[in-house]
């Protein structure tokens, strides 16, 4: 579906990834790790053709990304960035609707069929109640919500999603998680995202990938790859993998801190 080849991303002269090699089938979820202003957010803008690349190559089933028209290419790949605040004051239920937008004939309106989606989106995310609200009257979390709904809305095969649970409660945090599951394992997406939180790549992720502070990365299942040297390495904490015995069912891994140690 997505294939990243020797990829260098960044802003004017200064580069800020690079070599950067992976791809992404139709059921995988990937999550991106890697420590502040490490680039994971310039990397998705290069993906998605918003940032012009510095090298190297995207190709999003099997055609460079430069060749898809954006109408097409937002048929096929839902984006949800990090939550921020729109200039005008849309209805939350427009905000979803858009999520339409590349499905509709030019200057088309939403139909019917394309309402029922959008509702179907925010009932999945549990904000129907929502749905009157004024956008940039709802609180970060609720925002976040409605962004992810408009990317469910749009029906894409990729989603890519930049910390979809960065501002969510504990609750929406492990519902939004389970419907991203769902999705991938049942609707054959391909969903790359990224996290701050090395369990929600341990628990969720089918495989990780961990970009450290000298640009180098690693590449695996989360198991391989968000392991205690890695933790220690990139964010200077010593951490604890654990994996917790089920009574049916493989082990399920998780990290808690050990100590929090200071980089000298
Ligand atoms: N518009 C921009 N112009 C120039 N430099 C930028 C721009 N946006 C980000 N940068 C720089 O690029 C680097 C990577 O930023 P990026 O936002 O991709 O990091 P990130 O890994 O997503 O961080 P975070 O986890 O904090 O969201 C940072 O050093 C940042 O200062």
């Amino acid at each position: 579906m997505l294939e990243i080849r020797d990829l260098s991303c960044g802003y004017g002269r200064r580069t800020v990834l690079s070599g950067i090699s992976f791809s992404l089938a139709a059921g995988e979820l990937l999550c991106l790790l890697g420590p502040n202003g490490v680039g994971k957010t310039t990397l998705f803008k290069t993906l998605l053709g918003l940032l012009p690349a510095h090298g190297g190559e995207v190709r999003l089933d099997g055609q460079p990304i430069g060749r898809w028209s954006r109408r097409r290419f937002a048929r096929r790949v839902g984006y949800v960035p990090q939550a921020h605040t729109p200039p005008f004051p849309f209805k939350v239920r427009q905000v979803v609707a858009m999520g339409r937008t590349a499905h509709l004939a030019a200057f088309a309106a939403p139909g019917r069929a394309d309402l029922d989606i959008a509702e179907a989106a925010l009932e999945t995310l549990g904000i129907a109640a929502l749905a009157e609200a004024t956008y940039t009257e709802i609180s970060g979390g609720e925002r976040q919500l409605v962004l992810i709904a408009r990317a469910l809305a749009q029906q894409p095969r990729l989603l890519v999603m930049d910390e979809p649970t960065a501002n969510l409660d504990y609750g929406n945090q492990l519902r939004v998680m389970a419907h991203v599951r769902r999705i991938v394992g049942t609707q054959g997406l391909g969903v790359i995202l990224t996290t701050h939180d090395p369990n929600q790549a341990l628990l969720h992720a089918t495989r990780a990938l961990v970009l450290e502070r000298d640009r180098r990365y690693g590449l695996g299942t989360p198991a391989e790859v968000v392991d205690d040297g890695y933790l220690r390495r990139t964010y200077g904490v010593e951490t604890e993998i654990i994996d917790l015995a089920r009574p049916c069912g493989t082990p399920r891994r998780i990290c808690v801190p050990a100590e929090i140690g200071v980089r000298p």
